[in-house]
């Protein structure tokens, strides 16, 4: 008898243009979820073909470099990914636009690049879903801020949301708030993993071995991220559970606020949310200095 196999949530061809650390932490999330099938996923990148061929065997998604190929891949594919780095966006656009057919997806990742942006370089109105996804993404926990043009029909709306959703919380946004997003999910697990590097220092300082440190440090991250997230009680109420008067606790808060600590982060999530507009702002003249010179 033949066995019915239940169709993939995403059917669509989807083109990485990009294939770094967030284009693969995408696609691992996407094929560990069983939303589509690996031979549906296209990953490009400028140059490295021991990459492609790494990705292609680590997921069987199909990767190529060969500049026909690649050229096919973008003109025809119903969703185009943008993943790379934003220093190397405008001539990537520059070069994407004139192969565009109407009412192809652009998806971006790209810091600080924003739709007005990707539609000048591209130079037209295509359809552009700007989103800030974290690297979680990858085991099925990112966070990602989704904005939307006004070109992105219904269907195309609900296929990224799609995307995303099948690997992490989402969240759809105003444009203008992406920067701090940024901020907050799209650089924080950084600033979470710094945190995990200095606890397993201190551990091993005071002779735990690193092993028993790490251990003990991912369990301690682990276990308050879901005591926030199933108690439903803010994270300050929950601190203070922990903290006995002339405790421990107390006394190792006290020299974080020596530190400034809470502050310290606000301006750490700030500066990131300043850099990305700076990097948009980069893009941006970039692009006002095409359209002089065609003047
Ligand atoms: N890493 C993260 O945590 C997050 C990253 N982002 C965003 O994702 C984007 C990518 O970051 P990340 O994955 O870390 O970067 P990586 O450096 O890991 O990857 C960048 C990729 O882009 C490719 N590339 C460069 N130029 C081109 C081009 N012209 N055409 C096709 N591919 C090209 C590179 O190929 P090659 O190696 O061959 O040059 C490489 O595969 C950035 O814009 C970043 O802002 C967003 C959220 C989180
Ligand atoms: O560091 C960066 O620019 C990117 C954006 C968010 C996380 N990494």
């Amino acid at each position: 008898m033949c066995q019915q196999t239940a169709k993939p949530l995403i059917n669509d061809k989807i083109v990485f243009h990009g294939a770094g650390s967030m284009a693969e932490a995408i696609v691992r999330g996407l094929i560990a979820r069983s939303v589509i099938y690996a031979d549906n996923i296209i990953m490009l990148n400028r140059s490295s073909n021991e990459r492609l061929a790494e990705l292609r065997s680590r997921y069987g998604v199909i990767g190529s470099n060969d500049p026909g190929q690649k050229e096919e891949y973008l003109r025809t594919s119903p969703v185009i990914v943008l993943a790379m780095k934003p220093k190397d966006a405008a001539a990537a656009l520059r070069s994407l636009g004139p192969n565009l057919q109407d009412g192809q997806l652009i998806i971006s990742v790209i810091a600080g690049l924003s739709i007005r942006t990707i539609q000048g370089l591209i130079g037209k109105k295509q359809p552009v879903v700007r989103t800030m996804p974290n690297t979680s993404s990858s085991i099925g926990l990112g966070a990602t801020g989704i904005s939307f043009s006004k070109e992105v029909s219904d269907e195309q709306r609900r296929l990224s949301l799609n995307i995303f959703e099948a690997i992490g919380l989402t969240s759809v946004i105003e444009e203008e708030r992406m920067e701090i997003l940024t901020g907050i999910s799209g650089s924080g697990p950084a600033y979470i993993y710094y945190m995990m590097e200095a606890m397993i220092a201190s551990g091993i300082r005071g002779g735990l071995s690193k092993e028993q440190s790490a251990e003990l440090t991912v369990q301690t991250v682990l276990g308050a991220a879901r005591m926030v997230q199933q108690t439903g009680e803010e994270p300050a109420a929950l601190r203070k559970k922990v903290t006995s008067p002339g405790g421990s606790t107390q006394a190792a808060l006290e020299v974080l606020d020596k530190g400034d600590f809470f502050e310290t982060v606000i301006a750490a999530v700030s500066r990131c949310a300043e850099r990305s507009r700076e990097m948009g702002a980069a893009l941006e003249a970039e692009l006002s200095a095409e359209t002089e010179k065609e003047r």
